[in-house]
Parts: structure tokens; sequence; C-alpha cells
């Protein structure tokens, strides 16, 4: 990073392994750098922090484009100059920003790729004080060298008391019969509610505010039951609250209450088709985000009377439109996206906040950093396709997992001809970590981050290295992952000793899967993954091959695996495209198919 007009370099500041937050099992190698807020030291191999800012006696300046509370302000305050500019036009943040270090925002400013091509490179750090960093464009902040960071706790609390909150308001018609005595009304018929004690609710999500909400209302005499496929069951437990699946969840409730990231696989995941597997008369309370209800299924199951109620803090588009049909309908209690405003979660977002954000400006680390950090190029090159692997090896196995019993404990091997302290397997750790956590939850896994958050969500992750012969040219020859203590979607990934199993190689610098469970099979980890099991018997790579040829799915590669000739075999086939829940189905009915399983990478 080359300092530039009045921007030098001011200070070099060593990182020290326990600003990595990272497990003091392994021994760790000399500090990395970080690109976005560092370079390497020009008079030695030590890899070194550099802040980079106005003079050495300058402060930084941080534009503060939402209201934060003021712990976190007076912070900010003695390390930086403050500009706090709120409801700022897009136009005026792009002018705004160039003059600026570090930009804080909440969830209301959207902060676009314009804004880092505005910034004409000063802008250091992005701090979201909150959680969900869907406003930030991630990519370009990395493009452009820029750290975000956000704080992922202290508003759990407020946001577990608004799901309490609209869930009680609901039950009672309190919105409803509030509008009509202000409108001169006294209907004491219309608005009878509904009771809550003994009532099913089904916590959708057992993370940090799932796992709140739960607990709070089982205090209200609830039987609280969950779904969330990875969360542990002794977590429940402990609570009294019992892990069930996502069938089941829906079948039971009386109340829903939704509590996941959106993700992929969360995304409208109530919908015409799973509103109709809902007891009639449910009611749904969300105050996770928008995006995991299909809003228009949920107008029609309202309509229907399938959804008596639905109490919602979170949509799709943010603020929805004045004319929304679910806004405006008369069993819809809304509140504009409240989940994290009370004056002491605020106060809370904003110290975490402000700390990671002149923590970053001086060049530390931040645990809470959401975009991955650069590790030194000489490293990177070697280890670029086994980070690749490492990553969906990691998304694989968690892929896999059925039930409810919430993945633990995990163990990766590691085969390599080179010399324990000839490889540095940190990043290849982060990766499988970052592949374990991110498709399940809203925390984003990066080399700083991924030891601190494996603990934080007690997945403890051991590493084991197979010394092998032979020329150590490669860093590695294979890499696996090993989940114990879980049930499995695919019974054919569970090893000999009881764990989900998957191992892979780089060949010719793409990373491949070549095992699943006790199966060899060989097929490059590119698009998405359909795992079948099935009696080994000619004519079969034909007919699922032929599936997926009149459905246009493209195969990019196909492998058999098998224990011996017509016995069992596991066939992996590479699509590049998304098959459609029918083509899956087609696949599913061939007879001599025992079981199979979609897996996206
Ligand atoms: N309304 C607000 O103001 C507000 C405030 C805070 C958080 N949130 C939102 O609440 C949600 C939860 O936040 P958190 O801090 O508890 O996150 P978290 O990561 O602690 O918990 C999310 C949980 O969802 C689980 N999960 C992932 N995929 C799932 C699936 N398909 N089915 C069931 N469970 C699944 C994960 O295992 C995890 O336990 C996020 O969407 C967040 O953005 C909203
Ligand atoms: O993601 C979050 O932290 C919540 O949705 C809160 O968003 P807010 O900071 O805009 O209130």
């Amino acid at each position: 990073m080359a300092a530039t007009g009045s921007v030098r370099a001011t200070s070099a500041l060593n990182v020290k392994p326990s600003q990595l937050n990272l497990s003091s099992k392994l021994p760790l190698p000399p500090p990395f750098s970080v690109t976005p807020l560092c370079r390497r030291s020009a008079n030695s191999h030590r890899r070194t922090l550099v802040l980079v800012r106005a003079g050495l006696d300058a402060k930084p300046t941080v534009l503060v484009a939402e209201k934060l509370g003021e712990a976190g302000l007076t912070l900010l305050k003695d390390f930086a100059n403050i500009d706090c500019s709120y409801n700022l036009s897009p136009e005026e943040l792009c002018t705004k920003i160039s003059l600026c270090d570090a930009l804080i925002v909440r969830s209301g400013t959207k902060v676009t790729r314009e804004v880092f091509e505005s910034s004409g490179g000063r802008l250091k750090v992005v701090g979201r004080a909150g959680v969900g960093i869907d406003n930030v464009d991630l990519a370009a902040a990395t493009e452009h060298g820029c750290l975000v960071v956000n704080a992922p706790t202290a508003n759990t609390v407020a946001a577990a008391e608004h799901g309490i909150a609209l869930l009680t308001a609901m039950a009672r018609n309190i919105a409803q019969a509030d509008a009509s005595v202000k409108a001169g009304k006294w209907q004491r018929n219309k608005y009878v509610g509904v009771s809550l004690v003994g009532k099913t609710l089904a916590v959708m999500g057992f993370g940090k505010v799932g796992s709140e909400v739960a607990r709070r209302a089982k205090g209200l005499g609830m039987h609280v039951i969950a779904h969330d496929p990875y969360a542990p069951a002794d977590r429940a437990r402990a609570i009294g609250v019992d892990l069930v699946g996502f069938d089941e969840a829906l079948a039971t409730a009386d109340f829903i209450s939704l509590h996941m990231p959106l993700t992929a696989a969360t995304a409208k995941v109530l919908n015409d088709e799973t509103f109709a597997r809902m007891k009639k008369g449910v009611r749904i309370v969300n105050v996770a985000r928008g995006g995991v209800i299909d809003e228009e299924a949920l107008v029609r199951a309202l309509d229907a009377g399938v959804v008596a109620q639905a109490a919602l803090d979170v949509f799709t588009e943010e603020p929805p439109s004045k004319d929304s049909k679910l806004v405006q309908h008369e069993n819809v209690t809304v509140t504009p996206h409240l989940g994290a405003s009370t004056m002491e979660a605020q106060e809370g977002v904003a110290i975490e906040i402000a700390e990671a954000v002149v923590g970053a400006l001086k060049g530390e680390l931040a645990a809470t950093a959401v975009n991955a950090p650069m590790v030194p190029a000489e490293v990177l090159t070697e280890l670029k396709p086994f980070v690749v692997l490492a990553e969906k090896l990691g998304r694989l196995a968690v892929q896999l997992v059925g039930g409810g019993s919430g993945v633990k404990t995990v163990k990766v091997t590691y085969a390599s001809a080179r010399a324990p302290d000839d490889l540095d397997t940190r990043l290849l750790r982060a990766m499988i970590t970052k592949g374990l956590i991110e498709p399940i939850s809203s925390v984003f896994v990066n080399l700083v981050n991924a030891d601190f958050t494996a603990k934080q969500r007690g997945l403890r992750i051991t590493e084991e290295r197979i010394i092998l012969d032979g020329s150590p040219e490669s860093p590695l020859e294979f890499v696996q992952v090993q989940i114990a203590n879980v049930e499995s979607k695919f019974a054919s990934a569970i090893s000999e000793s009881g764990e989900i199993k998957v191992e892979g190689r780089v060949k010719d610098g793409i990373p491949h899967l070549t095992r699943v469970g006790e199966f060899e099979v060989d097929v490059s980890l590119e698009g998405s993954i359909i795992l079948c099991r099935q009696v080994d018997q000619p004519g079969m790579i034909g007919r699922v091959g032929s599936i997926l040829g009149e459905e246009n799915v493209n195969v990019s590669f196909m492998s058999v695996g098998r224990i011996a000739p017509r016995k069992q075999a596991v066939m992996a086939i590479g699509v590049d495209d998304q098959p459609s829940k029918e083509t899956l189905k087609m696949i599913g009915d061939i007879s001599s198919i025992e079981e199979f399983v979609f897996l996206k990478l």
C-alpha cells in the first residue's frame, strides 16, 4: 500500500498471537500481514501491521452516518475526529467519504461499491453497529482493501425481547385494539385474544437470539420446541427445549418464531408449501430477516386463515411499500425493524463497534472482522487450491449432517510429506471452519475470527497430521474432515468408526472430493454435487445422466466408488446447475437408488 500525498505510514505494530484469538494448540508462526490495513515491513522478514493515516499528529476522521450511542461516540472522540452526519443521500455519502478513514453505519445506510470507489482509497474501516451486514458490499470492501467489522452480540437480548413483545402483542391484538380505541371505538368482543400458556412455540434457529426467546417463552408457560439442525442438543436441554426436525416443528407449533440467518437455504423457507403443512390458525413472528418468508405466500395464507396472525419486524424490502398488502393486513402487526432498538442495546452496540473501529484504525486485528484479511502472497500462492478444498470440504461435511444433535466435534487430518513446522495450517483450519459455520449461520468467518467463532459456537476442531514419505513438492496430499457424534442425511457418509467423513485432494490445481464415508470417489469440487447410493449394476450412470440431461442440468464430473462389484456403490455427480426439486425426485425414484443428497458448494 503506497503512501500518497499527505497519507503516509506512521507507525508499525507487531501482531501478537493473543490478538489473533487463535488456538494455542498449534504452534503459531510469525505474525502475518493483513492487506487492508497493513503492509510488509520493508527492512525485515517479520510481517507487521502498519497504520496508514494522515500525518503523525493528525487524528483519523470517522464518519458516523447513523445515530450511535453516546458511549461509543466518546470512545471514538478520544482517538479520532468525528463527523456525525445522518440521513445522507447516496451522493452526499459518496462526496463525504473521500475525507474519511472510517465509516460507521446501522442497517439504514447502503455502503455500495460507489462508496468505496469514491473514497479514493482513504476509507480503511467500515463499522456496522449491529449484526447483519447485508447493506455493505463486502466484495467491494475487500477489493478496495477496506476492513469491515460488526457488533454481533450486543443487541441479542434486545432482539429476543422484541420477539417476545411481538408474540404477546399479537396474541392479545394490542396494536389493533390500541388503534381502535384511539379511533373512538370500544370493541371488546372484536379483540378477544388467545392465551400463550400451554401452547407450543417453535423457535426456528436456536442461536443467540433464538435461545434467548426460548428461555423467555418458557417463563410464559409455553411448551417450547426448536428446530436448528446445527445447534447443540445439550444447550437446548439445559433450558428445557426439545430440538425437533423441520417437519415436526411446522406440524405441531401453535406459534412459530423465526431466528435463523438469511442464507441460500433459509430464503423463503416459509412459503405456500410449508404454510400448507402448518396447523390451521398458526401465528408467526419474524424478527430475523424479511427474506426468510415468501411475503406473497404469507398474504395468501393469512387470507385463507391458515395463518391466523403474523407479527413482523423485518421485510424483504425496507421500508416496505406503503400499499403493501402484508403490512396493511388486519391480522398483521408490524414494527419498523426495531429489534435492536433499545437504549441499552444501542449503547452496547456503540461501544462494541467503536472499540472495533478504533482497534482496526490502530492496526489491530478485530475478532469481529467480516471480510477476509489476506495472508502473505507467497504462502497464499502455494496454498490457494488447498484453501478452496478446505472450505468446500467443510461446506460438504456440514450439509451432510442430519438429525438434531448439533455439530460439536470436528477432526481435520492433513496428510503431507512436509515437516510439521513447514506447513502452516491456520489458513486451512480457518477455511474449514468457514465452510462448517457459514452455511448455517449469520456469522462471517475468516482467518482472524475462525477459531474465536468456532469456540463461541462450542465447536471443537482438532487437527492431526499424517506424515508421508516422498517428495514434499506439494504442501499436502489429502485433507480429511470428520464430524463426530452426529447423524447424517446420507448414511453412506458415515465411516466405519461412526463419523461423517469426507476427504479431498488437489489434482492439477483443482480440488477434488476423493472419499465419502468408506467410499472412494473422484469428483471435482466445482458447481454442486449429487451423491447417490445404489446397488452397483449396469446402466445406473446412464439413467441418472439422462434425467439430468433431459432437465438441461450440465454434468461436469461423475464417479462411482464401490466396495465390491454388484454390491453397494456411491455415485458422485458434479453439476453446474441447480437441479429442480422435480429432477431430484426423479433421481430418488429410481428403484435401485437407496439414498441421495444434493450438496451446494
Ligand atoms: N430485528 C432485528 O433488529 C435483529 C437484531 C439482531 C439479529 N437479527 C437477526 O436475527 C437472526 C439471528 O441472529 P443471531 O444473532 O441469533 O444469529 P446466530 O448465528 O447466533 O443464530 C442463527 C442460528 O440459526 C441456525 N440456522 C442456520 N440455518 C438454519 C436453518 N436452515 N434452520 C434452522 N436454523 C438454522 C444456526 O445454526 C444458528 O444457531 C439473524 O437473521 C439476524 O440478522 C435481527
Ligand atoms: O442486524 C442487526 O443487528 C439488526 O437487524 C439491527 O439492525 P439496526 O442496527 O439497523 O437496528
